[in-house]
């Protein structure tokens, strides 16, 4: 008899501060394993912009039912952007493991201490940093994308960060410094190999 329980993908959960490169790393792993991964799609209470379609870019849904959904629970990770609500759904990240697809999610700490108690999603969680804040500071300042104001609070909620990393040492399953991008995206690799592996 062949057991017929699908066993899903566990979704890759990255923390990490503001600048050390997350997004840069799931890009390289994006593009180096094609078709193997997905962002889930986020609801949003902001109106859909010219081009945007419901479902693809974001799930359009009103004030009142994004707070209804916020009372049953459905949300890992919110956020209020210029009075505009955001979240991340459950059910956006279980359909993208329905179509055997490994969920990334970009998340801050409170979103990584809300998907680790969702036992059925089983995340891998990592935590990605730099050498240094010196270094880090450095990274922000060449992306050239926050003013100077937006770099100092930047480095002060890590600074936070990493301050809760130390005090719950065994919280992530693996920490990953950005030193050298070949090393740390090998490394990130690493931990999805065995999940690839199964998908074939
Ligand atoms: N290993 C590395 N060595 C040097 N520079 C790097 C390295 N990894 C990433 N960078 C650079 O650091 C900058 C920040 O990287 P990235 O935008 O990927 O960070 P992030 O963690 O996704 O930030 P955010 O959370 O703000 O979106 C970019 O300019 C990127 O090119």
């Amino acid at each position: 008899m062949h057991n017929l329980t699908k066993i899903l993908p566990r979704p890759l959960v990255l923390n990490g501060p503001s600048g050390c490169g997350k997004s840069t790393l799931v890009k390289i792993l994006m593009k180096e394993n094609p078709n193997r991964f997905s962002f889930s799609v986020s609801h949003t209470t902001r109106k859909p912009r010219k081009g945007e379609k419901d479902g693809i870019h974001y799930h359009y849904i009103s004030k009142e039912e994004f707070e209804q959904d916020l009372l049953d629970q459905k949300f890992i990770e919110t956020a209020e952007v210029h009075g505009n609500y955001y979240g991340t759904s459950i059910k956006s990240i279980q359909e993208v493991q329905e179509k055997m697809l490994i969920p990334i999610l970009d998340l801050n700490i409170d979103g990584a201490v809300s998907i680790k108690q969702i036992d059925y999603l089983n995340p891998h969680l990592v935590f990605i940093t730099t050498p240094s804040l010196k270094e880090l500071e450095r990274r922000l300042r060449g992306r050239g994308t926050e003013t100077e104001e937006q770099i100092q609070t930047r480095l002060k909620t890590t600074r936070d960060e990493l301050d809760w990393v130390k005090t719950h040492p065994n919280f992530y399953h693996h920490i990953i410094v950005n030193d050298d991008l070949k090393v740390a995206s090998k490394q990130l690799f690493d931990v999805v190999k065995k999940e690839l592996a199964n998908l074939k």
